[in-house]
């Protein structure tokens, strides 16, 4: 296993097992949580009870893979707990996530969730948010978004499939805007200029949830668990 992999493997495996029996649980999306819900599963061959929610097709194909019971946020309004990757981290917590297209459904996941654990390795964290902002919009506004996106001072760039031509169509049927700012000063006023925009569902920006927030960082050998006021 590559060294990328096990950190992210020892991010995964700490986020499980603060699952508890009984609890409802969403399932983000990405490369990281893959490894939560290796442990989860193996857990529930122990006998842990718990219903997992999932953030998008990925989320679900896999943990159906791994037997993982599973519900929906119709079934489950609230949950006790999220445990969800990001792309970039910075030291209040917020976060940009999105680089698979899942920001909307994971931000509705976090939401509804009483604690919001995040997996990652050591690469994602920043002593600022200057990634890429992906935003979801749906198609019949995806002109006039990026006219905003670009009086805003971001570039926006219509996300392309691979193996498949034309714009990646997201879990719900709309666009994925790749938008550029360079540094981000002020977070929460991004994501909330970018949310209002008509036609968007939700961008990648997470800057609402940092005081319910835990993110794991896995390491080599353990991991680092980084709190608000750490
Ligand atoms: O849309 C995708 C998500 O926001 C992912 O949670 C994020 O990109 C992290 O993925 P990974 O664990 O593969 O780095």
């Amino acid at each position: 296993m590559t060294d990328a992999n096990i950190m992210k493997k020892n991010a995964g495996y700490y986020a499980a097992e603060l699952v508890e029996d009984g609890m409802i649980v969403g399932l983000g999306t990405g490369s990281t949580v893959f490894f939560a819900m290796e442990k989860l599963s193996s857990m529930i061959n122990g006998g842990l009870d718990i219903v997992g929610v999932p953030t998008s097709y990925q989320a679900m194909r896999r943990a159906r893979e791994y037997g993982i019971p599973l519900g929906t946020l119709d079934d489950y309004p609230t949950l006790d707990l999220a445990i969800d990757g990001a792309d970039q981290i910075d030291p209040k917590l917020r976060m940009i996530k999105g680089r698979g297209a899942a920001q909307t459904m994971e931000k509705c996941v976090c939401d509804a969730a009483d604690s919001f654990i995040v997996v990652s390795d050591p690469s994602k964290l920043s002593d600022r948010l200057d990634a890429v902002v992906p935003v979801e919009v749906i198609p019949f506004a995806c002109s006039t978004m990026m006219e905003t996106v670009r009086k805003l001072g971001g570039v926006p760039v219509v996300r392309e499939g691979v193996k498949k031509d034309g714009p990646v169509i997201t879990d719900s049927g709309n666009f994925e805007i790749d938008c550029s700012f360079g540094i981000i000063k002020d977070p929460e006023s991004l994501e909330s200029r970018l949310n209002n925009i008509p036609g968007v569902l939700s961008c990648g920006l997470f800057t609402q949830y940092s005081s319910k927030t835990r993110v794991v960082i896995g390491k080599k050998n353990d991991v680092e668990v980084i709190l608000l006021g750490d």
